[in-house]
C-alpha cells in the first residue's frame, strides 16, 4: 500500500480539530475534503475512513500505543494501519514504531471489553446495567461501519425506478425487505453528487429511521406536527406519506435547523410544510389541534454511534441525566397538542431503555386512562444491522 504524506497530514489535522478543538467529526472531514479539490474519490475515502476509524477505536489505540510514552496522532495512525494488516511506509516518523509490540499490546487489549470495544468506563457501566448481556453484542455492532441507505422520495420516484436510475450511473443498490422506499448501497459511493440527489429523488436515511414516520399512520389531508423536526429527515418522509396534502408543521428550538429543513423541502418538492421556531407559548397555543404528533426527541445518540463515533468521547454522564429530563418534559407537554382520537409517536436514536421504554412506561402510568399504547418497536444494530432506534405509538382516546 502506498501512502501519500499529504493525505496522512490531512488525517492528523482532522484528529487535532476533533480532539483538541472539540469539533464534530463529520463537519471537520467535510471541510478538509473541500480544502483540496484535486483529491480523487480514493484519496477522499482514505482520509474520511481512516479519520472515522481512528476516532472510533480511540481508546483501544491509546492502549496499544501506550508503551510509546506520549503517543502522537501519527502514532495512532500507524497503529491503526498495523492492526488492519497494512505495512508502514519507511518514513522516519515511523522509525520508533515496533509492529510486534503493537500487535502484542492488541492481544492484551482484547482481554478487556472497555478497551477492546473502545468505550469510556462510565458508558460501559450504564450500557451493561441497562441492557445486561445484550450490551456486548450491541456495543460490538455499534463499532462496525454503517451501511449507506437511501429513502426514495415517493413524491418524485419509486424505489424500483431509483434503483434502475442509479444502476445506470454504476451505483448499485438493493431494496430492503419490509421497507418499501429503502435502498441499501452495495458499495460506498458519493451519492450526493448525482443529479438524482440534487433533484430530490432521494435522501440518505438509515433503515431504522425509515420505520418511524410510517408508525405515525399519517394520511393526506391531516394536520400533523413534527415537534422536534431538526433539519427535517423525518418531516420529509411524513410529507411524502401525506402525498404533500394537508398541513405539516415542523418545529424545533433551533431556527438554523429549520432553515436547512426548508432548503431540503424545496429540493424534495415538498409543499405542505410550514416551519415554526418554538417559543414559550407555541405549544400551549396548539393544544388539541393535531391529528398526529411526532416527538423525535433529543437523546444520547447511542443508537447511531456507528455514524458519530466522536460522540462517545464528548458525552458526559450528566448530559444523560439532563436529556432524560428534557425528553420527559417534551413528552408530557407536547403530547397535549394531540386532538382527542389522535396519535403520537415518541422516538429516540438510543439503545438505552431509560431514554425510551422507561419514559413511555412512566408517562402511561402517570396519565392513567388519558393515553393508550398502541405499538412499540426497536431496531437493533446487533440484530438487524440498522441503527438503534426506539419508537412507540400512543393514542389519546376520544
Ligand atoms: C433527534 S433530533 C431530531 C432529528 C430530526 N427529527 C430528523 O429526523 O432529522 C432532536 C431535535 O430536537 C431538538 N430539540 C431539543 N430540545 C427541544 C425542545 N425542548 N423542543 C423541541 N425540540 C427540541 C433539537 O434541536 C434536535 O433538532
Amino acid at each position: 500500500m502506498k501512502y501519500h504524506r499529504v493525505l496522512v497530514e490531512a488525517i492528523v489535522f482532522s484528529l487535532t480539530e476533533i480532539f483538541e478543538k472539540g469539533r464534530q467529526a463529520d463537519k471537520v472531514i467535510e471541510q478538509v475534503l473541500k480544502s483540496n479539490r484535486k483529491w480523487g474519490a480514493r484519496d477522499r475515502g482514505f482520509i474520511a475512513e481512516n479519520t472515522y476509524e481512528i476516532v472510533r477505536w480511540w481508546r483501544m489505540l491509546d492502549f496499544v500505543t501506550g508503551h510509546l510514552g506520549n503517543p502522537s496522532y501519527l502514532d495512532f495512525f500507524a497503529a491503526w494501519q498495523l492492526l488492519k494488516g497494512n505495512e508502514l511506509p519507511p518514513w522516519t516518523e515511523f522509525a520508533h514504531i515496533k509492529p510486534a509490540a503493537i500487535r502484542q499490546a492488541y492481544e492484551e487489549a482484547k482481554k478487556s471489553r472497555k478497551i477492546r470495544e473502545s468505550i469510556p468506563d462510565w458508558l460501559d457501566e450504564i450500557g451493561a446495567a441497562e441492557l445486561g448481556t445484550a450490551w456486548e453484542d450491541e456495543l460490538h455492532a455499534l463499532n462496525q461501519t454503517a451501511p449507506v441507505v437511501l429513502r426514495a422520495n415517493t413524491l418524485k420516484t419509486t424505489a424500483t425506478e431509483l434503483k434502475e436510475a442509479l444502476a445506470s450511473k454504476e451505483i448499485f443498490t438493493e431494496i430492503l425487505s419490509g421497507l418499501p422506499d429503502a435502498l441499501k448501497l452495495k458499495e460506498k459511493k458519493n451519492v450526493f453528487q448525482t443529479d438524482y440527489f440534487q433533484n430530490g429523488q432521494f435522501e440518505v436515511q438509515d433503515a431504522g429511521s425509515q420505520r418511524i414516520a410510517p408508525m405515525l399512520d399519517v394520511h393526506p389531508g391531516m394536520r400533523v406536527i413534527d415537534a422536534c423536526a431538526g433539519a427535517g429527515g423525518k418531516t420529509l418522509h411524513l410529507a411524502a406519506l401525506m402525498h404533500n396534502q394537508g398541513r405539516l408543521i415542523a418545529m424545533d428550538v433551533e431556527g438554523w435547523k429549520l432553515e436547512e429543513l426548508r432548503r431540503r423541502a424545496r429540493r424534495n418538492g415538498v409543499s405542505n410544510v410550514e416551519t415554526r421556531v418554538i417559543e414559550p407559548k407555541t405549544i400551549k397555543r396548539l393544544r388539541d389541534t393535531a391529528d398526529r404528533v411526532l416527538l423525535d426527541v433529543p437523546c444520547s445518540g447511542l443508537g447511531v454511534l456507528r455514524r458519530n463515533p466522536d460522540s462517545k468521547w464528548k458525552m458526559k454522564p450528566n448530559f444523560l441525566t439532563q436529556i432524560r429530563q428534557t425528553q420527559y418534559e417534551i413528552l408530557t407537554n407536547y403530547s397535549q397538542m394531540v386532538k382527542p382520537g389522535g396519535k403520537l409517536v415518541y422516538a429516540t436514536c438510543s439503545i438505552l431503555p431509560s431514554e425510551s421504554e422507561d419514559q413511555v412506561k412512566r408517562f402511561l402510568a402517570e396519565q392513567g386512562a388519558k393515553w393508550q399504547l398502541l405499538e412499540e418497536a426497536r431496531t437493533s444494530p446487533a440484530r438487524d444491522g440498522f441503527d438503534g432506534f426506539y419508537m412507540a405509538c400512543l393514542t389519546k382516546p376520544l
